[in-house]
């Protein structure tokens, strides 16, 4: 019985470490994006995720040590109340149409920089942000640093969808590219996940194989309903990986 409760303390215990070192690989690769590539007098893209909250805290403490000007564009809902929430100034895409850098993170980051993005449902603005900025910065833990895409990132690839074309737009991709979609579900509403601006969202279970993710994107964008994939081919130009030992690791596309 005590060596029972003994594992079951070490087990949660393990896990509890397991967080807490995906947290701080976080912290440090989000701080770091934020030191490098933040300057006085910018327009910075506010990704959507648990990473992004270290670089706006960052981001937060530079502007008042640093007193710098700096103009926030939200890619998400969440965005834009932590915006709002930490103080700094908030803008639009209608008002600063022309961003220096948004910093944002991943689901995973292959090789090449192709990204998967959309875990937690903010491709769509996320992609449109990062299409005007000038440089793209990628902050993760070292979960999300593959060779190639699926690697490690098992949820599959979000597209989100118009409602009423969710299951042509399953079947269509099923057929041309195999594998399976499945209709995200919410958590805490019954029903199906419904994104920032209305729409669903499919998750792509791609059969594992070589794929050219820019053809594969083009292709799935012009199916009449798709609205955007959580692919990103040829944006990102850095990524900062926090590693377990505390360092940080750099890729460049
Ligand atoms: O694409 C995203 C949201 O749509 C996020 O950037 C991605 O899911 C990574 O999130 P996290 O920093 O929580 O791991």
């Amino acid at each position: 019985m005590l060596l029972k409760v003994n594992h079951v303390v070490v087990l949660q215990l393990k896990r509890y470490l397991h967080k807490m070192s995906l947290e701080e690989a976080k912290r440090i690769a989000a701080y770091k994006a934020v030191d490098e590539f933040v300057r006085n007098d910018q327009i910075v893209g506010i990704g959507s995720g648990s990473t992004v909250v270290y670089a706006v805290d960052r981001l937060k403490e530079k502007v008042n040590k640093e007193k710098i000007n700096v103009v926030c564009i939200p890619t998400s809902f969440q965005a834009r109340q932590l915006i709002i929430k930490h103080g700094l100034t908030l803008s639009e895409l209608e008002l600063h149409p022309e961003i220096d850098v948004v910093i944002d993170g991943a689901d995973e980051c292959d090789e090449k920089m192709t990204l998967i993005k959309g875990g937690g449902g903010c491709l769509l603005q996320e992609k449109i942000v990062a299409s005007c900025s000038k440089k793209m910065i990628v902050v993760a833990d070292y979960t999300k640093d593959s060779k190639r895409l699926g690697e490690q990132y098992k949820k599959g690839i979000p597209i989100e969808v118009v409602p009423m074309a969710y299951l042509p737009i399953k079947r269509k991709i099923e057929m041309l590219f195999g594998g399976t979609l499945n209709l995200r579900m919410a958590v805490a509403k019954a029903g199906p996940c419904i994104t920032d601006n209305g729409n669903f969202i499919l998750d792509w279970h791609f059969p594992t194989g070589d794929y050219d993710w820019q053809k594969i994107n083009q292709e799935i964008c012009v199916i009449p309903g798709v609205v955007e994939t959580g692919l990103f081919v040829n944006m990102a130009q850095k990524a900062y990986f926090g590693q377990a030992d505390g360092t940080v690791k750099e890729k460049n596309s």
